[in-house]
């Protein structure tokens, strides 16, 4: 079942163009949205999400045409934004009230637990809550109700290490379901780097890479050595290329890679966030050969 869809978005604000030919995301599954900062991740989190308004483009959830007036696909929805915005004079145990009424599917005991798990103080109000503790709130309030599909948009920024540990785990329980699927945006790589099936990658708008996690590893390799021998390996094998005077250190297509080159150089497999930083960063002294797939 593809969870989710996009094809043809485009949404545009003064000096910034989202344009999303297509994205797919099927039950069973976690994708990372990575991109930095103004990248474009909270405005096609917003549009997928019928927030903001597309110039152009259809997204599909469950495989049906989504916009905001779609209360039953809703439903299955859950939402964890950067920011929660949360009627602060409430206690979490009077907003759960609220959101329980929402929810067909909400379940009570799920809720404890989370909340218990994340040591959440139910009677005291949310504006004396401290940010993690509101964050880990919304966290509790997303997955409460059972959704299929949960939107996160940096749903770790503010929560320490063991708390996003703990969320980590949550995800990777929450997608044993093969009904259940995540699309996940995040500056902290390292939290997604063992539980992302798929990788999106966009930078100013584009995507300019999509692909499985393992396909990260299985044809994509780094290499370094000294700057004096670079020019020994294949123009074409290269797609990012980080220079000193003394050394470099390049992202490299592996079955460009001849055995040969061992001697002179060192091969390392790339974390989801090398990969990254590699493609999406631009030094002075960096040669960038994009368009990877
Ligand atoms: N409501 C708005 N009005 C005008 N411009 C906007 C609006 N929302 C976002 N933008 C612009 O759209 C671009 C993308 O912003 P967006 O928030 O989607 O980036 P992001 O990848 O989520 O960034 P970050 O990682 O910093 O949260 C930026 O140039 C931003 O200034």
């Amino acid at each position: 079942m593809i969870a989710l869809s996009v094809r043809n978005l485009v949404k545009r604000y003064k000096n910034f163009k989202l344009e999303i030919p297509e994205l797919i995301l099927e039950s069973g599954y976690i994708m990372a949205l990575l991109g930095r900062n103004g990248a474009g991740k909270t405005t096609l989190i917003r549009c997928i999400l019928d927030f903001a308004k597309k110039e152009c483009g259809e997204v599909f959830i469950f495989q049906q045409p989504f916009d905001c007036d779609k209360v039953d696909i809703k439903q299955r929805i859950g939402i964890v934004f950067e920011n929660p915005v949360f009627p602060t004079h409430l206690k979490p145990k009077e907003l759960k009230e609220i959101m329980k009424g929402f929810y067909k599917s909400w379940d009570e005991k799920l809720y404890k637990n989370l909340c218990d798990l994340f040591e959440i103080e139910q009677n005291k109000s949310i504006f004396q809550l401290s940010k993690g503790t509101v964050m880990k709130l919304s966290i509790a309030l997303a997955l409460a109700h059972k959704p299929d599909l949960l939107i996160l948009d940096e749903p770790t920024s503010g929560l320490d290490p063991v708390a996003r540990n703990q969320f980590v785990e949550i995800l990777q329980s929450f997608v044993q379901s093969e009904e259940k699927a995540v699309f996940y945006s995040t500056h902290i790589v390292s939290d997604i780097e063992n539980v992302a099936d798929f990788v999106t990658i966009i930078d100013k708008g584009k995507i300019i890479c999509s692909t499985n996690t393992e396909e990260i590893q299985n044809s994509f390799c780094i290499v370094k050595g000294s700057a004096a021998d670079v020019d020994k390996l294949l123009k074409s094998s290269i797609i990012a290329l980080k220079k000193s005077s003394m050394i470099f250190e390049a992202l490299c297509k592996k079955n460009c890679l001849k055995d040969e080159f061992r001697s002179y150089f060192v091969f390392e497999k790339p974390s989801i966030e090398k990969f990254y930083v590699m493609l999406v960063r631009k030094d002075d002294n960096d040669e960038k050969v994009l368009d990877i797939m």
